[in-house]
């Protein structure tokens, strides 16, 4: 009983098929369509795929996009499943004002953060980055309580309102510089130190919270345009998402099929 796990960003739709909806699970194949492309997928990339028996995505990129996504998996005899955050699972408890409200890749996210801290020693808070068409940084305390995180315009939205913004800046491919004497690199190293500084500052308040350091996780599209900029010791990963839909999966009740 192979299973699916689908999570859709406001700018690619990444996939994943595991041997079997729970942690640790072999990932048999994986991609990442833009989401202009995704109604290529059941004649293209899932043709080829042995087929789910059990799916279970996040989607945050609105209804119309998430269709979209629902009529590709028509290909297969399955009940597309979609993750709205919750109050309380896995482990994980959400602060959120308004629990429901957070969106749906964070939460999972942080489920799957709080996942790895366990497996790999005595449980110790986590700050979860996702650098995709947004920047979230989210905070965990050692007991897997989510405090708070931030939201930021990731690179390509930072530069896109630079550009519609002002007279007499384009969208440029400049360095990261400590000292920028272009304003391709002044742009560039603008948005590299303004994520690099947001994650530095949450770290700091979770130390200040929590009183010990935090394991920090990166990951999404963009999170390794960033990593050389990170000072602080990170662990880099692709499947953050995917960990956290595994453990949901393994909680709830696909296993009947
Ligand atoms: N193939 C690529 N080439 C260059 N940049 C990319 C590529 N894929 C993703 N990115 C960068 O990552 C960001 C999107 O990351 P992604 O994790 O797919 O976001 P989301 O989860 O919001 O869909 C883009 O804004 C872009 O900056
Ligand atoms: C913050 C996000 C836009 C991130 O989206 P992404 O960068 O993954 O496309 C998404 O998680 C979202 O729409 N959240 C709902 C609002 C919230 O989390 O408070
Ligand atoms: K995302």
């Amino acid at each position: 009983m192979s299973f699916l796990v689908i999570d859709i960003g406001n700018t690619r739709l990444k996939w994943g098929l595991y041997a079997a909806p729970r942690p640790g699970a072999e990932l048999l194949a994986h991609g990442a369509s833009f989401l202009e492309t995704i109604d290529r997928l059941a004649d293209d990339e899932w043709a080829r795929l042995p087929p789910p028996t059990h799916m279970l995505g996040c989607a945050v990129a609105g209804l119309a996009v998430r269709r979209r996504a629902e009529e590709q998996l028509d290909l297969w005899d399955l009940e597309p499943r979609w993750v709205v955050s919750q109050p309380a699972a896995c482990g994980v408890t959400n602060g959120y004002d308004h629990p429901a409200r957070l969106g749906s890749d964070r939460w999972v996210a942080m489920i799957g953060a709080r996942a790895r801290v366990l497996a790999s020693g005595p449980p110790r808070p986590a700050l979860v980055v996702m650098v995709g068409t947004a920047v979230t940084v989210d905070a965990l305390d050692a007991e897997g309580r989510f405090l708070g995180g931030l939201i930021l315009p990731g690179f390509g939205l930072m530069l896109k309102a630079m550009e519609s913004g002002t007279a007499g800046l384009k969208v440029p491919t400049g360095e990261v510089r400590e000292f920028p004497t272009n304003t391709s690199d002044a742009l560039m190293s603008g948005g590299t130190y303004g994520i690099a500084g947001a994650i530095e500052r949450m770290h700091r308040h979770l130390v200040q919270r929590c009183g010990e350091l935090p394991v920090l996780l990166m990951s999404g599209g963009a999170a390794v345009k960033l990593a050389p900029e990170t000072d602080l010791p990170f662990e880099l990963t692709d499947t953050l998402v995917f960990e956290g839909l595994l453990q949901l999966a393994a909680a709830g009740s696909l296993q009947g099929g």
